[in-house]
């Protein structure tokens, strides 16, 4: 019998489209979630209201008519962000949320911030007025271990400015680590994305046998007990923990090099894993939870009305290893398996 399980369209609450050729390249294959939270850092990164307007409007023309990806867009705050643009870009319904990157922390965080302290204002602004805060988890203290630096950041940062700014909602971006899922599990006010990557790889598919960079992504992924941890995240039902991919494309010159840089390009094949993971986790029935429902309702949107079809089928699905993008290819992320669930759309 064929297996096949029906959601709400999902929807992508963490998603890297980038610009340009970029853009042009990879936006399609986000094309079937119903919404994305689109991060900011760009270069130069999404700082103002106007920018995150012009961004969403060239995003939108790179989309296909038929696609149903709407992007919600979102700012990058810098301590230099002005309040009164911040709550103006929210009033007008041109950003759903404000990206925090500790600076250095990750790709194009270099205008991120640096002393949390000059953000109070802002943050105490978004606390009022409902915006929810996206974090980059991770401490830049060249003295933490890299593998330590999202536990670290959670001690040092994140419960510091939660304490300072009560009503503040937070999303830990990209947890990757029992702690992140342990603090967010015991807390209110605060969701975590979680990528389809960390549900897949630990940090043994970057470094043994060979080192190779298309796992190579921020936060590192960590040891095999904490992707347990994501994946218990992932299908416990929990409403805090819901889908955000960080599909963050990079072309293939930039990450094979001697410092290559972090991401990995899961976008065209993110439904497919998801529903084998899901499935291993003997978890089908809570997929729709974690990728249509959970993130609709921490942002406080209602869940998307139409349906995908996700069937298991005898042969795999068929996905690009590498796109085109301008002059340089992407590669499409390798989950090490073959897929044989098949995204139907609409259901
Ligand atoms: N996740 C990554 O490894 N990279 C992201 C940035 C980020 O989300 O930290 C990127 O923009 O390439
Ligand atoms: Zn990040
Ligand atoms: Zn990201």
């Amino acid at each position: 019998m064929t297996k096949s399980v029906t959601l709400r369209r999902p929807d992508d609450w963490h998603l890297h489209l980038r610009d340009g050729a970029m853009l042009q390249a990879v936006a399609s294959f986000s094309g079937h979630f119903g919404r994305a939270i689109i991060m900011p850092n760009l270069v130069p990164p999404v700082v103002t209201g106007a920018q995150a307007a012009a961004y969403r409007d060239r995003i939108r023309a790179a989309l296909a008519p038929e696609m149903t990806l709407r992007p919600l867009m979102t700012l990058y705050l810098t301590e230099t962000s002005d309040p009164a643009d911040v709550l103006a870009a929210h009033a007008q319904g041109i950003i759903s949320a404000v990206k925090l990157y500790p600076a250095g922390a990750t790709t194009n965080s270099a205008s991120g911030v640096r002393d949390f302290d000059k953000v109070r204002g802002v943050l105490e602004a978004m606390a009022q007025a409902g915006i929810p805060l996206c974090v980059h988890g991770e401490v830049t203290d060249p003295a933490v271990d890299i593998f330590d630096r999202e536990a670290v950041f959670i001690d040092r940062v994140l419960d510091p400015i939660r304490r300072a700014t009560p009503g503040l909602r937070v999303v830990m971006e990209h947890v990757t680590t029992s702690d992140g899922v342990d603090y967010v599990a015991a807390n209110e006010d605060i969701g975590a994305t979680i990528t389809t990557h960390h549900l897949v790889i630990n940090r043994n598919h970057i470094l043994a046998g060979g080192i190779r960079p298309h796992y190579y992504c921020l936060p590192v992924a960590k040891r095999e007990t904490h992707r347990l941890a994501l994946r218990r995240a992932a299908t416990s039902g929990d409403a805090r923990f819901f889908l955000g991919t960080d599909s963050a494309p990079h072309p293939d010159r930039a990450k094979e090099s001697a410092c290559g840089c972090a991401g990995c390009f899961t976008a065209p094949n993110t439904m497919s894993i998801l529903a084998q993971v899901f499935e291993e986790e003997d978890a089908l029935d809570r997929l729709e939870g974690f990728a249509s429902l959970h993130g609709a309702g921490f942002y406080g949107m209602a869940p998307n009305q139409d349906r995908i079809r996700l069937v298991k089928r005898d042969t795999p699905a068929a996905y690009p290893t590498h796109i085109p993008a301008g002059d340089e290819t992407v590669t499409v992320f390798d989950p090490g398996f073959p897929l044989y669930w098949h995204l139907e759309d609409p259901a």
